[in-house]
């Protein structure tokens, strides 16, 4: 433990140190003054902004988020408090939160703690006091960058060393942090609903939801852990694969590409969410790029292309895969006829493909929601139904197995 930092005024002596003051300081040396919140410390990521009103329970818990330190739009954050029900994996993850103004009152009956005390518990450094809407002007205008929060003895760093610290910092582009939020071990749940089958999911940063709605809609569900070889993959004889949503740069996991390419060539039905949208657009031969700042929120329209309809959906991402929006493409890597089946209606960016000519769709957005509307449940059921025709078509299964 280093000494507190007790800044002495020349003329008038020793005052007193304003151990609160934290600051938000950006690549690009913008500067805003804030109180600390949550952890003391410092802590450096890339800044985005999440533009949900409800869901930060959710938002903290994704894995996605790691390395990232996030903003909330919405000014009031806490209110409701945390609970185990609304965890979506086991722990908090964002590399940093920052807020307008906390809570100073948890109100909600499924409360257990207060978020200012989980975000301490967990070591996660926050910054409150920060006109977040004005922060993300800026991101907007500018793009993602990365960010530093500085707290407790890390304030009284000079601007120029917090300056130093953020630009040393490591670029989301290229990074890679699978390894960092995958399980482990490899664990199974077993279906909830009527049995249709199992399913390998490479977790990438699975969320608790994504789980729960395969078990429902009638999986075994076998978690992989994201070092997991395709022998090992296909040993488990599943009836299909998934592969989750997770947090860095798709182009930095050519081996999960390769893992993907594998089980689509032996024939496994496939269904991705967000990163595995994006692997599944690498493995069918397209590119990834990083967006300017991505998307984050509750409310994004997506229209899917086939049925005209505008579903209101959950996104977090920051990169994206180039595919033509407009006409069917062939796959570089020989799976046949890939169409984008959904599109971001604010910009254009592919959210989902489907392949023409094997078993195997993915989206970018989240349709387990979690936190967000409902309106893309039914991905889970066109999942369920593509399984059943599939088996249904290989001579080699079993009827009824
Ligand atoms: N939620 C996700 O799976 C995010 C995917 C990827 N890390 C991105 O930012 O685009």
């Amino acid at each position: 433990m280093t000494e507190t930092p007790t800044p002495v005024d020349e003329r008038a002596g020793t005052v007193a140190v304003d151990l609160d003051r934290a600051v938000l300081v950006l690549e690009d040396g913008t500067r805003y003054e804030g109180r600390a919140y949550g952890a003391r410390g410092r802590t450096l990521g890339e800044a985005v902004f999440a533009t949900g009103m409800t869901g930060y329970q959710e938002t903290l818990t994704d894995p996605s988020y790691a390395g990232q330190i996030v903003l909330m739009t919405a000014p009031h954050i806490g209110n409701t408090g945390m609970n185990d029900e609304d965890m979506e994996s086991s722990r908090i993850w964002v590399a940093g939160f920052v807020v307008r103004d906390p809570s100073r009152v948890v109100s909600n009956f499924r409360s257990q703690r207060s978020l200012d005390d989980d975000l301490a518990d967990a070591g996660i450094v926050g910054i409150s006091g920060i006109d977040t809407r004005a922060v993300t002007r800026h991101i907007r205008a500018l793009g993602a960058m990365r960010a530093g929060v500085f707290s407790g003895e890390e304030a009284f760093l000079s601007p120029g060393e917090q300056l130093d610290l953020v630009q040393s910092g490591e670029q989301m582009a290229g990074r890679n942090l699978s390894g960092a939020v995958s399980t482990a071990d490899r664990y199974t749940m077993a279906a909830t609903g009527d049995r249709v089958g199992s399913v390998a999911v490479l977790d990438l940063g699975v969320k608790t939801s994504t789980l729960n709605y395969l078990a429902e809609r009638g999986f075994d569900v076998h978690v992989l852990p994201q070092t997991v070889t395709p022998e090992e993959v296909l040993a488990l004889e599943p009836d299909a694969l998934f592969f989750s949503n997770g947090p860095g740069d798709p182009s930095a996991s050519e081996r999960h590409v390769e893992l993907l390419r594998s089980a689509l060539r032996a024939g496994l039905p496939y269904f991705g969410i967000c990163f595995g949208n994006q692997l599944l657009g690498r493995a069918l031969g397209f590119d990834t790029y990083k967006l300017p700042f991505g998307h984050r929120g509750i409310n994004q329209p997506v229209l899917d292309r086939a049925t005209g309809r505008v579903e209101i959906t959950a996104h977090n991402h920051g990169f994206a895969v180039a595919a033509p929006t407009d006409a069917v493409s062939e796959s570089s890597q020989g799976f046949g006829r890939v169409e984008v089946s959904h599109v971001g209606l604010n910009d254009d960016v592919v959210e989902g493909l489907n392949c023409l000519d094997i078993p195997a769709f993915s989206v970018q957005y989240h349709p387990e929601s979690a936190a967000g509307p409902h309106d893309a449940n039914y991905l889970f059921d066109r999942f369920r139904d593509m399984v059943i025709a599939a088996k249904q078509n290989d001579p080699s299964q079993e009827a009824g197995e």
